[in-house]
């Protein structure tokens, strides 16, 4: 039987919600993951250490007992995010970065950033304080095509960004394109990114070809087959400035099956399988574990797990849907396919 051992992997991009679905879903990652990046985008959003430290609390009391799983959380940033927020969150000791969403960008994204420049000052203050600005890197500008969006970011925003403040540690989270992987490849060391399984997997024929997939729906939308392309290479070239982000995006069935559908794919209960896929479907399995599991934890400055998990070569079909509290079902990605590999334990 064919088998791989990795450090255990940590999530470095990953949706919780809260409630019922939070205790719908944290198991998935809790089996798989030693540590996630919580996002911030409830509702209301997560803007104080204050809510963060509760929000904490709450996702431990929700894991299944015994479990090691550690979140680590995030603020999210708007428009007047004060200094002093990062100087508390950082002395939480458990807050591991801030994130950007620009207004209206994405999923509960509506009290994010007008215009980044009315936070100067406060990430003047991560600069300092060595704390990551994790950024949802789209324009939302109407006249730019939902395609080109995040192409159109980097140049508008991101790039002014790290000319005014060089030193920012800034994740480009669930990059999309090869502009993406480009732009992080020639940057200094201090940028760097996520990418999601389904990136690294699917292009937009997965979701329009034959009919609408409304389960391959997310934000940044699924590119052209020459940006999935780029983006395995990135992936799998050994580059430690790539790591996992599952950006695992949990909705409701009624609300993703719909006229108008949430964008999210709900792709933490097989998360390590799909990316092993993907590196395998790249011949480069033997990087996987830099990616998944070291990569990450080097760029924020933690050590690497000290357990590891198995998978092994064993054809398993993915359930249908699974539970997602008050009587509502959940859909995740590759619903009722067969996945090549499975993490024995
Ligand atoms: N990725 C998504 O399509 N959705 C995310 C938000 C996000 O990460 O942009 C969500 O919270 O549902
Ligand atoms: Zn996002
Ligand atoms: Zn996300």
């Amino acid at each position: 039987m064919e088998t791989i051992t990795l450090t255990r992997p940590d999530d470095w991009h990953l949706h919780l919600r809260d409630d019922n679905a939070l205790n719908a879903v944290v198991g998935h990652s809790a089996a798989q993951m030693g540590r996630a990046i919580i996002m911030p985008n409830l509702t209301p959003p997560v803007t104080t250490t204050e809510q963060a430290l509760a929000y904490r609390e709450r996702i431990l009391q929700a894991l299944p007992d015994g479990s090691a799983f550690e979140p680590l959380m995030t603020l999210y940033l708007t428009d007047t995010t004060p200094p002093e927020e990062i100087e508390r969150a950082l002395a939480s000791g458990v807050i591991k970065a801030v994130k950007l969403y620009p207004a209206g960008a994405t999923t509960n994204s509506d009290s994010g950033v007008t215009d980044l420049r009315h936070c100067d000052a406060t990430i003047a203050a991560m600069a300092k304080a060595g704390m990551p600005l994790l950024v949802h890197g789209e324009v939302t500008d109407s006249d730019i095509d939902i395609f080109d969006r995040e192409a159109v970011f980097i140049e508008r925003v991101l790039k002014p960004l790290l000319e005014r403040h060089p030193t920012l540690k800034l994740v480009c989270e669930h990059i999309t394109t090869e502009q993406a992987a480009e732009f992080v490849t020639q940057a200094p060391d201090n940028v760097a990114a996520t990418m999601t399984a389904h990136h690294l997997l699917f292009n937009r024929n997965q979701m329009l070809v034959g009919g609408i997939r409304p389960h391959y729906y997310c934000l940044p939308i699924l590119k052209r087959e020459r940006h999935r392309q780029a983006l395995l290479k990135a992936a799998t070239s050994g580059n430690a400035k790539f790591f996992l982000g599952t950006d695992s995006a949990p909705h409701a069935q009624g609300a993703k099956e719909s006229s108008c559908g949430c964008a999210g794919a709900y792709t933490a209960p097989a998360a390590i399988e799909l990316y092993a896929t993907a590196f395998e479907q790249a011949g480069a399995l033997e990087h996987l574990e830099a990616f998944a599991s070291l990569n990450g934890p080097r760029f924020y400055g933690l050590s690497a797990n000290a357990d590891s998990i198995t998978l092994e070569r064993q054809a398993w079909q993915l359930p249908e849907s699974y539970p997602y509290g008050d009587g509502q079902r959940i859909v995740p990605l590759q619903a009722g396919e067969t996945l090549a590999w499975k993490q024995v334990n």
